[in-house]
């Protein structure tokens, strides 16, 4: 449906986004990932044909947005990350103003800004005006002005950056929505690893303006796969138990926080005996040990050297 064709955007010397490719297909919920700087809405914008690239091409449907960008502006809906809606008019009024905008007018915009409101859950606030919502709620608006065209492709820059969490999981599960009952195809970009493990078929994570790693979830985890994390948890540590930890040839890592020590091991190698056997030589009570499953927190981690948030 949507390619970025080894895409790069250079500003003066500095290239916010460099050598990018990657392709959305019809129907999918797309990741884009990464910290803030990481070139994401740099990339976004040249997706959409707002920016042009410094070099490489966009296409849609086989044909270049940056020589004809009519047919992709048509069925695209875009969400900025910036909140762009009038705080004098209401709800109602705003969705108006941008109905007319895509040219929709009497009993179909009606009835869309009904079936617009229903979908962000605003239709109990529709005739309050926009500057008496909270963050979430214009967000909501935000969106709900997107969807006012019935766009095949909707694109999301952070939508939920600086909301309540209830706002954010009606956000989360309207995406979910679009996509299952209106075959919606979705490009969310987040820098919140479980949002985008939550949502999406494949994700692409970006840093400094590379893309560092892409595929669906299970793939990127296999990054990790050489490696395995268990997660032991106690009353009470001790300094013999953590020395023996250290000491054991067959564990890569040792961190202690606490009350909970987490060891790293091959993930061929079968340690739960050992550590059983290691706690009562110390006599460490343990909890609980638990062996975790990687997220991407870890993925991005690993590929990078930094936590995401850094
Ligand atoms: N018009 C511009 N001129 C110069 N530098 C820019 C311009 N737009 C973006 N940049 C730089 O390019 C880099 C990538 O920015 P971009 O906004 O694409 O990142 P992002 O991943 O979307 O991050 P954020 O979550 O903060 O929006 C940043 O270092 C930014 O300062």
């Amino acid at each position: 449906m949507l390619e970025l064709v080894d895409i790069s955007k250079k500003f003066k010397q500095f290239y916010a986004v460099k050598n990018l490719n990657m392709f959305i297909e019809k129907g999918e919920i797309i990741g884009l990932l990464g910290p803030n700087g990481a070139g994401k809405s740099t990339a976004i914008s040249m997706l959409t044909s707002l920016i042009e690239p410094t070099t490489g091409d966009v296409r849609f449907n086989n044909s270049s947005v940056i020589k004809s960008p009519g047919p992709l502006r048509k069925v695209i809906g875009m969400v900025p990350q910036e909140i762009a809606i009038y705080p004098d008019l209401t709800a109602k009024e705003n969705l108006q103003f941008f109905g007319r905008i895509y040219r929709l007018s009497g009993s179909d915009l009606k009835r869309k800004i009904d079936e617009v409101l229903d979908l962000v859950g605003l239709t109990d606030r529709r005739n309050d005006v926009a500057k008496k919502f909270s963050g979430g709620m214009k967000r909501r608006l935000n969106i709900g002005v997107a969807l006012l065209h019935n766009p095949e492709l909707l694109i999301m820059d952070e939508p939920t950056v600086g909301i309540d969490p209830q706002s954010r999981n009606y956000i989360l599960e309207t995406v979910k929505r679009l996509n299952a009952e209106k075959q919606m195809t979705i490009l969310y970009t987040s820098h919140y690893m479980e949002e985008v493990e939550f949502l999406c078929d494949r994700i692409y994570i970006m840093d400094k303006g590379n893309l560092i790693a892409s595929g669906t979830k299970e793939e990127i985890k296999r990054i990790l796969s050489a490696e395995k994390t268990i997660v032991v948890k106690a009353d009470r540590l001790n300094e013999m138990f953590i020395e023996a930890l250290h000491d054991e040839p067959m564990i890569n890592r040792v961190t202690t926080k606490e009350k909970e020590v987490t060891v790293i091991v091959p993930t061929e190698v079968n340690i739960f005996s050992k550590i059983l056997k290691l706690a009562e030589e110390a006599e460490v009570k343990l909890q609980s040990v638990d062996i975790q499953t990687a997220t991407l927190e870890d993925v991005f981690l690993h590929l990078t050297g930094r936590a995401l948030r850094d």
